[in-house]
């Protein structure tokens, strides 16, 4: 699957610092690797409906700062990005609002890859549905039948399908006694978010109650693929983005990424299948997760309805610019509920800069750079960024400084080539 045209990103002098990123595993700030190591950067893509509102954009946003910071930082880096372009929820959306599920996913997964070029978000180098990764799955999962870490259940009476004796797949979280070891939840709570996330813990035939689906074998009425061994049906969820990581970034996933709600259960069990396919303890070294987005007091999201979206936006009038820098001003992995003040403050800032830098002389300029590069380096700390380049522009403005020619333009530079900010 193709995905969008990338923006350019402008040279700068010297190197960025080693980016330290926190990892929910460890409950700590992380060191990524150094610049001689080639980096690898998993980030769940979208569910192509309702696309794309601030959350999703949050978070694509706040990953792009990570592919910035470790490209100024010497770093070659390959991206890996999935659609979830077949699912049980874009299925329902499909059927309530009488759209074929291909015209929904193909549509909205478009709509998502121009709001991602509006807001210069770097494109990934893979970027890979589910439904082209199906035979990926369908190996995976034969392999894991055949090492006896996945089982089958039967299939309800009369849900349709041939030979329903085969079954859906499910893996033995047995398997990996690794299991649970990064989400920090107690086994009730796991239970609790399983099935308020598309598990089925109180499924009969599990061998454990968190036991995850591998293989849906077909229903009534639902789309259907050839599982070859396994009987036709589709991937379940979290095997998907372990065999799209898996194929394109090889040994070590060296960031794994999404938004906090992607912890439990998605990454753990997309990590758990990544151990126990691979027989390696850690196939991911850094589990990163950015906050919630909220309107209205409740998180936004597809089912509550409460969804703004950059097209909206953008289509009413706002600066892109604008609403990169509305999504900037809120440390990525912070809970924060979008306002129509933060717009217009993220105008007001994106206006100053534009003002401060469209003189030829202002103020030195490397200690802008310098404190921006450690501000990202620090976690993506862009506000902290956001601010040095306010003190830069406030004194440029107020022409109190020594005035150093060519300093606005890489003022410019910085701001474009590690926020992603076009001024
Ligand atoms: N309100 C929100 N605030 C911040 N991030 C959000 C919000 N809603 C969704 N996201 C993030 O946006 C990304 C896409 O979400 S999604 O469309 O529901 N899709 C999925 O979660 C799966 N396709 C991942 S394989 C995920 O990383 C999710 O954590
Ligand atoms: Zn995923």
């Amino acid at each position: 699957m193709h995905s969008w045209s990338a923006p350019d990103i402008p040279s700068l002098p010297g190197q960025g610092l080693t980016v330290h990123l926190h990892d929910t595993a460890a409950g700590a700030l992380t060191p990524t690797r150094g610049a001689e190591e080639p980096a690898t950067l998993y980030v769940c893509g979208i569910t192509p409906y309702d696309a794309t509102h601030l959350g999703h954009a949050n978070t694509y946003v706040g990953f792009d700062l990570l592919l910035r910071a470790w490209r100024d930082a010497g770093r070659r880096v390959t991206y890996v990005q999935n659609v979830t372009d077949v699912d049980d929820p874009l299925l329902e959306r499909a059927d309530e609002t009488d759209v074929h599920w291909r015209e929904l996913a193909q549509s909205q997964t478009d709509l998502f890859r121009s709001d991602m070029e509006t807001l210069r978000v770097v494109p990934p180098d893979h970027y890979v549905g589910v439904v082209e990764a199906m035979d990926l799955v369908v190996a995976a999962v034969e392999r894991m039948l055949a090492d006896g870490t996945a089982y089958r259940v039967p299939v309800p009476e009369g849900a349709g399908g041939d030979d329903p004796e085969l079954g859906d797949v499910y893996a033995d979280l047995s398997a990996d006694p690794l299991f649970g070891t990064g989400a920090g939840l107690d086994p009730d709570e796991m239970v609790k978010v399983f099935a308020e996330n598309g598990g089925d813990p109180d499924r009969p035939g599990k061998r454990h109650a968190l036991d995850p689906l591998l293989w849906r074998r077909t229903r009534h009425g639902e789309p259907d693929w050839d599982g070859r061994s396994l009987g036709r049906g589709r991937a379940g969820w979290h095997i998907e983005c372990s065999c799209i990581a898996g194929k394109f970034l090889g040994q070590l996933i060296e960031v794994q990424g999404g938004g906090r709600d992607l912890v439990f259960p998605h990454h753990e069990m997309s990590e758990s299948h990544l151990r126990v396919l691979r027989n390696v303890p850690a196939p991911v070294m850094v589990h990163s997760h950015g906050g919630m987005v909220a309107y209205d007091g409740e998180k936004m999201s597809k089912s509550l309805g409460n969804l703004v979206l950059v097209s909206r936006l953008v289509d009413g009038g706002a600066d892109p610019m604008a609403v990169r820098l509305a999504l900037l001003g809120h440390h990525y992995r912070s809970d924060w509920e979008y306002t129509d003040a933060d717009l217009g403050a993220a105008a007001e800032r994106l206006a100053t800069w534009r003002r401060a830098t469209s003189a030829t002389a202002g103020p030195a300029a490397e200690p802008v750079l310098e404190q921006v590069r450690e501000a990202l380096a620090r976690d993506l700390d862009a506000p902290a960024a956001l601010a040095a380049v306010d003190a830069w522009a406030a004194r440029a403005l107020a022409h109190d400084a020594e005035q150093v020619d060519g300093a606005p333009e890489l003022v410019r530079r910085t701001v474009d080539a590690l926020l992603g900010v076009a001024l």
